[in-house]
């Protein structure tokens, strides 16, 4: 036992393939050397239009190069963590810390309360002992459907429980369970307990699908009688509910073990106080917590990311509990996996080279941003405490905190906790727990943590950690991704920008790596221009690029070629295919020149004062026809959307520029060649974009079903992109 305290419970490793890497990105700044002296020296110096074109091709790429130096030098250095988990068993044996688990759901419509029950029961379930486990809810809808499936939820936890112990079952959402696992050994119970989910599942759906609990249950728990008082989800007092109170020795499952604690919340919303959405929403629960349970350790998850690995608690807890460096980490995230992607990404969702390689970088440089869920924190740092060198746990001593009163006195006292007022004239939302005024609380919370001395690791287990729904329609990801670019870009330009807000607290390459995230949206104007200046010059007769007879083509070449071949390889190493890499090219440019656009000024009228902070929550849910075009890989375009009027203006430009440049080769006989040579790149460049945007001609003109672009849309696009062209060819 001596000499295994010496031995540490987790260890940190070099990513593999720096060389390459290292090696690539030096032969790509050099090939952008080259680009760049190319464009001062062949600065044309008459013509108005084609001076002001090519500066402004030249600053597209200035900006292109300088985003791409900032994330290639935040990976110049990565690092993989690996706990050990048996050790962390040998040294604590049982005496392990308390871990309060926070589920946040918001809206029983579109996050449905089968779903959320799914969640739940996955996090009761983890392989720890239930008597340090406490789950809650935090529900922002403050639905009686969703609580009534709560109830359900626990009373199915004394089946599933033991079930699952006794059988090891994975993953430990029983929907999830049941979809992917063939019959067990034992199938008799197996049969049994599958067909208790879906009666258990049947009846929520039921209620969900009235809308309304019916009187009979109503009469079950004295919890529904709270909903008397509530007149909408916008204006109504604190509910909170222990529905299972794991201190209760008649709290057992049907084997007789213990069952951990779980809580139902919905905090006071009152109109005229501001509830802050998800931040505010965890801050109640924060407080909450700390009067029932008071786990050192907390874990939040998002409502539709159940727990993929039963075993997931003990590896943070190697890091956390690790004697030499356990005790300045703060958090400790795992990455967002999704288990509703299609096998090639349609909408590139799945974040592959994001989460294994990129966010390795941030963490050798002080550690990963919060990114909202699958989280685990140390309480204390989430409630605002400052690292200092001398701070040490006594992970023993933490285990001893127990409260007295009974259940329903605890519910009493905790209920001012999640009162509207509470927060009046206190540091909640600044200086604790998570930050508000941003549409990313999270990232800004991980930012502020992280500035107050602690750092933050990242973990990436072979089996993943939780498995979650992306968003499953085209608008639906460009709005998600709207809310978070636009989030990032807020806190670029506010008091925490983390150039300035972080300095002498982070290290300066954990500020790079905020600014190169905080960024993201900055990237919309660069890429508009590339998208459309080219096309309009081809069809004006301005050449931008070197002659493809000039030796000048090659750097352009080497960069384009050498960057996109890399970037394949490292999709397809991180186990994506193909067609999965075209795809997540066309997201990367259907995001540049929508949502971060629209993040972009957006953010532009909230600093002028013209905007207001929202939260569009996600819907975990679709119609039966939009899931189906989904599994078949086919573009969702069917509403009308001034997001899909600039991509297929976009789109519809690019057609023109090229079918008229192929015109021009073909009709011009022994001029076509000289064409090809002079405006060669230009028209590959117009070629590219029509490829990438077959989808979107598609959906314009040949699709039948209803995910098609509306008419509307069509007409508009067509219009612009003609006038545009117009334009460009009268204008002298
Ligand atoms: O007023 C609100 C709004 C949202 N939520 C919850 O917040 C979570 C995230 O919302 P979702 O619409 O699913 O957003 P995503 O874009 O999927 O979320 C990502 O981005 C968010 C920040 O923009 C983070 O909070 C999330 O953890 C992260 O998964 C869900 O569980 C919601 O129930 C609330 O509790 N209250
Ligand atoms: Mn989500």
């Amino acid at each position: 036992m001596a000499e295994n305290e010496h031995v540490p419970l987790f260890e940190t490793r070099q990513m593999k393939g720096r060389i390459l890497f290292r090696s690539v990105a030096a032969s790509i700044l050099l090939g952008i050397c080259f680009v760049f002296i190319y464009r001062v020296r062949f600065l044309p110096v008459g013509g108005n239009a084609e001076r002001w074109t090519w500066i402004g091709l030249f600053l597209s790429e200035l900006w292109f190069s300088f985003y791409w130096l900032l994330t290639t030098v935040c990976r110049w250095n990565s690092v993989n963590r690996i706990p050990y988990i048996h050790r962390l068993s040998q040294r604590f044996g049982e005496e392990l810390p308390g871990v309060d688990v926070f589920v946040c759901t918001a809206d029983p419509s579109i996050e449905p309360p089968s779903m959320v029950v799914n969640t739940v029961l996955s996090v009761m379930a983890y392989d720890y002992p239930p008597q340090k486990l406490s789950i809650y809810l935090s529900d922002d809808g403050a639905s009686d459907l969703t609580f009534y499936a709560m109830l359900e939820a626990a009373d199915f936890s004394k089946t599933w429980l033991p079930f699952c112990n006794k059988f090891g079952v994975e993953p430990r959402s029983p929907e999830a369970y049941f979809r992917t696992a063939s019959e067990a050994v034992h199938v008799e119970e197996w049969i049994l307990v599958k067909k208790q989910y879906e009666d258990m599942k049947m009846r929520i759906e039921a209620t969900t699908k009235m809308n309304r609990i019916p009187e009979h249950i109503r009469k079950q728990h004295k919890g529904f009688r709270e909903w008397d008082l509530v007149s909408s989800k916008r204006y109504h007092q604190t509910i909170l509910q222990i529905l299972i109170d794991g201190r209760d020795p008649n709290a057992v499952d049907f084997e007789g073990n213990p069952l951990p604690t779980l809580v139902y919340l919905a905090r006071e919303k009152r109109p005229q106080f501001q509830h802050h959405f998800k931040a505010g929403a965890m801050n109640a629960l924060i407080r909450v917590s700390s009067r029932i349970s008071n786990s050192p350790i907390i874990l939040n998850v998002d409502c539709d990311m159940y727990s993929h690995n039963s075993e997931l608690i003990k590896y943070p807890l190697c890091i956390f509990m690790d004697e030499e460096k356990g005790d300045e980490v703060a958090y400790v995230q795992f990455p967002q996996n999704f288990d509703n992607l299609t096998k090639n990404e349609i909408y590139g969702s799945s974040f592959r080279v994001i989460q294994k390689l990129e966010v390795q970088g941030f963490d050798a440089n002080g550690g990963p941003c919060y990114i909202g869920t699958g989280c685990f924190h140390r309480r204390e740092a989430l409630c605002g405490k400052k690292y200092d060198r001398n701070y040490k746990v006594d992970w023993k001593k933490l285990n001893n905190t127990k409260v007295e009163e009974n259940a329903s006195l605890l519910e009493e006292t905790c209920k001012v906790l999640a009162s509207c007022s509470f927060e009046h004239n206190t540091a909640w939302g600044k200086e604790m727990g998570l930050v508000y005024g941003f549409p990313v609380e999270d990232v800004i919370t991980g930012l502020s943590v992280q500035c107050r001395g602690w750092k933050s690791m990242y973990l990436s287990p072979e089996r993943e950690g939780f498995l979650g729904v992306a968003p499953i329609t085209l608008l639906q990801t460009l709005v998600q991704h709207k809310r978070w670019t636009e989030g990032h870009l807020q806190v670029f330009l506010s008091k925490y920008c983390p150039l300035l807000y972080g300095h002498k607290k982070i290290p300066l390459k954990l500020r790079l790596a905020y600014s190169a995230f905080n960024l993201f949206a900055a990237n919309c104007l660069a890429t508009l221009y590339y998208v459309v200046v080219p096309c309009l010059c081809l069809l004006k007769g301005i050449s931008l690029f070197p002659k493809i007879s000039s030796p000048w083509v090659l750097p352009f070449a080497y960069v384009a070629f050498v960057h996109r071949a890399y970037s394949l390889g490292e999709f397809v190493w991180c186990g994506g295919t193909f067609l999965g890499w075209c795809n997540d090219q066309r997201m990367w440019l259907f995001k540049r020149t929508t949502s971060y656009f629209f993040a972009f000024f957006e953010t532009i009228l909230k600093l002028l004062g013209y905007s207001q902070l929202a939260f569009v929550v996600t819907a975990k849910v679709a119609e039966e026809d939009v899931s189906k075009r989904y599994e078949r890989e086919l573009i969702e375009f069917g509403a009308a959307s001034p997001m899909f009027d600039i991509l297929a203006t976009l789109a519809m430009l690019n057609l023109f520029g090229s079918f008229v440049a192929i015109k021009k080769v073909i009709l011009d006989g022994n001029q076509g060649s000289k064409i090809i040579d002079q405006f060669g790149l230009q028209i590959l460049l117009c070629l590219v974009l029509v490829t990438i945007n077959l989808p979107v001609y598609q959906a314009l003109f040949f699709r039948k079903d209803n995910g098609k672009m509306p008419t509307s849309v069509t007409c508009k696009s067509i219009i612009l992109a003609l006038l545009a062209c117009t334009l460009a060819m009268c204008y002298r």
